[in-house]
């Protein structure tokens, strides 16, 4: 029996790439900068440790970083003898969101330019918002801006309920996003909002990546988003390894978490819903536990550390998020078979000290384990597609386009 398993850590940047002037993330570093964070706290001692991965460390983690910004990470050991291969990967899509490294880890980057709403307010051209109210019979929206999702709940979760109006926004990312009260406004109600939102992007040819319903509840000064988020996606321009794996070999891809919303669903066979990073973590065991296909991948997003922290600039968060994942890993380890293959990489960058809100353009960590597998030193890999390109090695399907396999 043969198994992949990803556990991707949405957001969990190394290092800024060597492009990343273009985005304005020169200097960004999501693991360094949380790990210089953690330093400063332990010496003037407000933590008994710095940032305490111990087990990330010895996949080679640090390692990676330190190739791939110059230093390792601060208050990390040194190790000298991971038990992992480590390397690190640049993007060579456009973009730096979510679709783009998803996808370029599965074998196939976005090398045309995504649609953008750049202008910060009236963000929105006029003719898609008539459009959308038309075919939604709606009155008015509110926002229509660019803005984080936590913050425009604030400013406008009261005037919502009020009016009934939709909050439409997005960021610098290739996004749509519709926020609604999911009692208030109604949660099916949203979810046919977006739909015609969708619809009404794809119709115009604007090249939008994704539209994204942001539900939330609570009260006025006491508002939260829920797990009922949903992102509606194009395709992948071309077949990704998942689909490949579904067909070619008829494996199973199991996606956990938002993986499925991500890749539009293509190739994906079974779909298992979890919010939050304990239940994420705890449905990749399980389904490491009772899947027993051969020829099966299992690819989880922990979405928390891009949403809860990243984007909301959560230094202390973030870390401590980290050192969660990391003492629970050993778990994963060892529920792994002995030519079950283990891949912990992130899909872009979204350094919690950055200015703004938005994602970091930066190298992603491909830290690699497997039981029958001799460490070694992956060094760089020029696309995230190395990814892709080993588990289409690893499954013997037909080579991908880009990328090389690394093992
Ligand atoms: O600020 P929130 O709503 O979390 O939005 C963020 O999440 C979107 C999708 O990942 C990004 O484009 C960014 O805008
Ligand atoms: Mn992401
Ligand atoms: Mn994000």
């Amino acid at each position: 029996m043969k198994r992949v398993i990803i556990l991707l850590l949405d957001s969990f940047g190394i290092g800024a790439t060597p492009d990343a002037h273009l985005f304005s993330d020169e200097g960004s570093n999501t693991l360094g900068h949380i790990a210089d964070h953690f330093d400063h706290l332990f010496l003037t001692g407000k933590r008994s440790t710095p940032l305490n991965i111990p087990n990330l460390n010895q996949l080679g983690l640090g390692l990676a970083a330190k190739e791939a910004c110059g230093s390792y990470p601060r208050g990390l050991s040194f190790i000298t003898s991971p038990i992992g291969s480590y390397g690190y990967a640049k993007e060579i899509s456009s973009g730096k969101d979510t679709p783009s490294g998803h996808w370029e880890i599965a074998g196939v980057p976005v090398l045309f330019d995504w649609g953008y709403f750049k202008e910060h307010t009236d963000s929105f051209p006029k003719e898609l918002l008539a459009t959308i109210c038309q075919k939604a019979g709606l009155n008015g929206y509110l926002g229509n801006c660019h803005a984080s999702g936590t913050t425009i709940l604030e400013e406008l979760g009261e005037e919502h309920i009020r009016t009934g109006y939709p909050i439409f926004y997005t960021s610098a990312d290739s996004v749509f996003q519709i926020a609604c009260h999911e009692e208030h406004f109604g949660l099916e109600k949203l979810y046919h909002l977006c739909q015609i939102a969708r619809e009404a992007l794809d119709e115009g040819k604007y090249n939008i990546g994704r539209v994204i319903a942001r539900p939330f509840i609570g009260e006025p000064c006491n508002f939260s988003r829920t797990g009922n988020r949903k992102d509606l996606a194009v395709l992948p321009p071309s077949t990704t390894v998942l689909e490949k794996l579904s067909t070619e070999k008829t494996g199973e891809v199991v996606s956990i978490g938002k993986i499925a919303d991500i890749y539009a669903h293509a190739g994906i066979t079974k779909k298992i819903k979890a919010n939050g990073l304990n239940e994420l973590f705890d449905a990749t065991l399980e389904e490491m536990k009772v899947s027993t296909k051969p020829d099966t991948l299992i690819f989880t997003n922990l979405v928390d550390f891009d949403s809860v922290y990243g984007h909301r600039r959560d230094v202390l968060g973030y870390g401590e998020a980290l050192e969660w994942f990391d003492n629970r890993l050993p778990e994963i380890l060892s529920a792994l078979n002995e030519d079950d293959l283990l891949i912990i990489t992130a899909d872009h960058g979204c350094d919690p000290t950055w200015p703004g809100t938005d994602h970091t353009r930066e190298h992603i960590p491909v830290l690699l384990y497997s039981k029958s597998l001799p460490p070694k030193a992956l060094g760089l890999s020029d696309t995230f597609a190395d990814i892709g390109q080993t588990i289409s090695t690893v499954f013997n399907l037909s080579p991908m386009q880009h990328g090389k396999s690394l093992l």
